[in-house]
């Protein structure tokens, strides 16, 4: 089951072109492990349920939109409880790390695993690591109660702090086995989940029965095959206000224009999804659809003409977007990840210019760059039913010694994918499919690609060339299939 320290994907094949891209199993490498009866079975609320347990052969499909003769596909385990657990509750000592960037929901995600693990399992030793990756072996940790953490989903942030930097796997696993910690459940976007599968290899190196297992973070709902991430609809609703506000100030004052800077680094999903909530912005501009702004069909024509037949027009603009017309400079931050320049400044100063400069108009523009108050607030009633399910499910799974996966909803269904197909792609907006295009038609913006490169695009498409597209099932098909170098 390995090849260069790397364990191999376990797949399972079935009747017409059924695939299972299973997760790892504490039994793959720890054989004859014993197992104990589920004490949910026992649990008055759960007892009653009719099959409360999920069948050992449950999966959940990656793709429901099919034509009559596609194969069945690919398809992830369905999370939930399972008749036989392998670990006694007596024996867990559970940790719960939270890293990257803060994300509505984090504190529910973490309230949530320590309910899980005490009240369903009856586990009483959780730890708080404190601060992200390093604090494994440069921090305290943190007793996690259900007393200590009753009301930290009223919150935002996190309750344990976190960081970016510092994935030191060996140091980490150390903590991990020096602590006797067997669970280890790590809550983050995409930079985590490398980590977590990093980690999942050292701890099956060594043959430790320690359960690795990932939750997916990220407002910027870059993390692919799952339907979102939690926190994202906070965010997108907390961005409606900025909107507001731009908009209220645009038409209240002549040839008004409100710009609004949304997060979003290479993912242009926030600015869209409040674009689309909003409708009052008459052009949304991200990552992943390369703009410009001088002459026909530019950025500055379509606001010169929008404020003379409107008087007012609201921009919505994601960070990363454009970046590639900003200065060619790049800082990293502790992760790796790129220091975006602020595009939302540049292209204030590049409209009040033009207007001024070129056109002799005078235009009123106002800049709202609402940042980090978009992810600082707790998640709302919808993220937070979502974080329960993900921190349950995530609990199940390891309770039944499925290891190395990251628990997520697929379909509208929790399932438990294994780390290599989290890591492997992000989650980007396609602008050759359907969702820009209904943004496209309720913004009226210019979609600033050319007819001929539209025209290019659909030959590959007919011709082949363009991988998956015999099926033009688009609305599954958008992730980049190459990470960006960061
Ligand atoms: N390829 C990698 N291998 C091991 N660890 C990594 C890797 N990439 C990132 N990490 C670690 O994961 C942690 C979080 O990464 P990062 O700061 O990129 O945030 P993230 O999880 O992607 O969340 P966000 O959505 O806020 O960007 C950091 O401690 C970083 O060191
Ligand atoms: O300033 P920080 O905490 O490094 O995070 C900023 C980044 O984090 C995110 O919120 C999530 O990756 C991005 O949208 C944003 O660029
Ligand atoms: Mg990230």
């Amino acid at each position: 089951m390995e090849s260069n320290g790397i364990s191999e994907q376990k797949i399972v094949t079935g009747d017409f072109g059924y695939i299972l891209q299973d997760v790892p199993h504490l039994t793959d490498y720890i054989p004859d492990l014993p197992t104990y009866s589920n004490p949910l079975q026992d649990n008055p609320a759960y007892s009653v349920v009719k099959q409360y347990f999920v069948h050992v052969d449950d999966s959940v499909p990656e793709k429901i939109v099919v034509h009559k003769d596609s194969p069945r596909g690919i398809h992830f385990r369905r999370a939930g409880p399972r008749q036989k657990i392998y670990f006694e509750p007596d024996e867990v000592r559970a940790c719960i790390v939270t890293c990257g960037g803060l994300c509505p929901g984090l504190n529910t995600v973490i309230r949530e695993i320590v309910y899980s693990l005490y009240h369903m399992y009856g586990v009483t030793r959780v730890l708080g690591i404190d601060g992200g990756y390093r604090g494994f072996y440069a921090r305290n940790t943190i007793p996690l109660t259900p007393k200590v953490v009753n009301d930290i989903h009223k919150r935002g942030g996190t309750i344990l702090g976190t960081s970016r930097g510092g994935h030191d796997t060996s140091k980490i696993v150390h903590s991990i086995q020096d602590r006797g910690i067997n669970q280890v459940y790590i809550i983050g976007g995409d930079g985590t989940q490398k980590g977590a599968s990093v980690i999942f290899e050292e701890v099956r190196r060594r043959g430790l029965k320690v359960v690795v297992a990932g939750i997916p973070k990220t407002i910027d709902n870059d993390i692919p095959v799952i339907d979102r991430s939690f926190g994202f609809d906070t965010a997108v609703e907390e961005a409606q206000r900025a909107i507001n506000a731009a908009h209220v100030e645009a038409e209240s004052v002549e040839n008004g224009i409100g710009l609004v800077k949304l997060m979003g680094r290479y993912s242009g999903f926030i600015a869209m999804y409040a674009t689309l909530a909003s409708r009052d912005v008459d052009c949304c501009l991200i990552p992943e659809s390369p703009f410009y702004l001088d002459g026909k069909g530019g950025l500055y024509e379509y606001i010169e003409k929008q404020l003379k037949e409107n008087g007012h027009m609201v921009i919505v603009i994601a960070e990363g977007a454009g970046q590639e017309l900003l200065s060619e400079s790049m800082q990293q931050d502790a992760s790796g990840n790129k220091l975006l320049q602020d595009v939302g400044l540049w292209i204030s100063q590049g409209i009040k210019d033009y207007f001024s400069k070129q056109k002799k108009m005078t235009i009123n523009l106002k800049y709202i760059d609402p940042t980090y108050m978009i992810r600082a607030v707790p998640g709302n009633a919808s993220d937070n039913v979502y974080c329960t399910l993900l921190a349950q499910s995530v609990v199940h799974g390891a309770m039944a010694g499925y290891t190395g996966y990251t628990s997520g909803l697929v379909n509208g269904r929790q399932t438990y994918i294994p780390f290599y197909r989290i890591n492997e792609k992000q989650h980007k907006v396609v602008i050759t499919d359907r969702m820009w295009a209904r943004l496209l038609s309720s913004t009226n913006q210019p979609s600033f690609i050319s007819n001929k490169e539209v025209f290019e695009d659909r030959k590959e498409h007919i011709s082949g060339e363009k991988k998956n597209e015999e099926t033009q099932l688009l609305d599954d098909e958008n992730c980049a299939d190459v990470v960006p170098e960061n």
